[in-house]
């Protein structure tokens, strides 16, 4: 579950304050699937971030599960982030790591050892059995892709956050890469909120939120009201 409440967030932009978002409010049932859309600049990025704790709540509350992000010191925000899936813009898996060894990273994180009982499943559902042992510079970009999609769900996370999870993808393989991630979060009821670009990613999803003017809008959905 995300509650957001009378966000507002800065950056300084030379001499001045720009402001980023204000007065943005958002609740996320869990298990909730949306897709976040916004023009370049919008603040997708910043909102994810800030989500994952990487910027600090300057004014107002974020909310996920339990955790009120602003009470939270550095320490304390580490762990909730280990807690959480990232799919970050540019993968960021780790250049000396195996595959098998970077999608087990957030489960040894966590739990300390890497008896993942979901890795063979989640493996083979993203058909990267044969690529285990290879280094990630090995892989192609959607390779590497499936294998931070992978690493983003190895240690059951409650909150999912990918954003532009397909930035590398042809059209056939984003929507793949979109149904395996949407499938596999649910079958952990898990929230997933994925930054995209595309309206035809967009609508694979049951919600869409729309960043406009400083504020979170929802948008209507031919599959408005599902969950999911
Ligand atoms: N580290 C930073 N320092 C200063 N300004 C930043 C920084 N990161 C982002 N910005 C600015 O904050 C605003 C929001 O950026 P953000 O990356 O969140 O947008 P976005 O909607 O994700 O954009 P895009 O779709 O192009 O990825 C932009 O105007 C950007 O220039």
């Amino acid at each position: 579950m995300i509650r957001i409440q009378s966000l507002r967030f800065t950056r300084q932009d030379g001499d001045k304050q720009r402001v980023i978002f204000d007065h943005l409010d958002l609740e996320v049932q869990q298990g909730q699937h949306c897709a976040l859309l916004g023009d370049s600049g919008s603040g997708k990025t910043t909102l994810m971030n800030l989500l994952a704790g990487l910027e600090p709540v300057q004014s107002g509350q974020i909310q996920v599960g339990s955790h009120q992000l602003a009470r939270m010191g550095p320490d304390q925000l580490a762990r909730y982030r280990r807690e959480l899936g990232i799919v970050f813009q540019g993968f960021q898996l780790l250049p000396a790591l195996t595959v098998r060894h970077n999608i087990l990273l957030p489960h040894r994180l966590r739990y300390g050892h890497d008896r993942a009982p979901r890795f063979t499943r989640l493996v083979s559902a993203l058909g990267l059995d044969h690529l285990l042992d290879r280094l990630p510079d090995k892989l192609s970009g959607g390779e590497q892709q499936r294998v931070a999609v992978c690493r983003a769900l190895i240690h059951e996370p409650t909150l999912i956050l990918a954003d532009e999870p397909t930035g590398n993808l042809d059209e056939a393989n984003s929507r793949e890469v979109v149904h395996q991630l949407r499938s596999l979060a649910q079958a952990q009821n898990a929230t997933l909120l994925m930054v995209t670009h595309s309206q035809e990613l967009a609508a694979q999803f049951p919600s869409q939120l729309e960043l406009h003017q400083q504020s979170l809008h929802w948008r209507q959905s031919a599959r408005e009201g599902q969950r999911g």
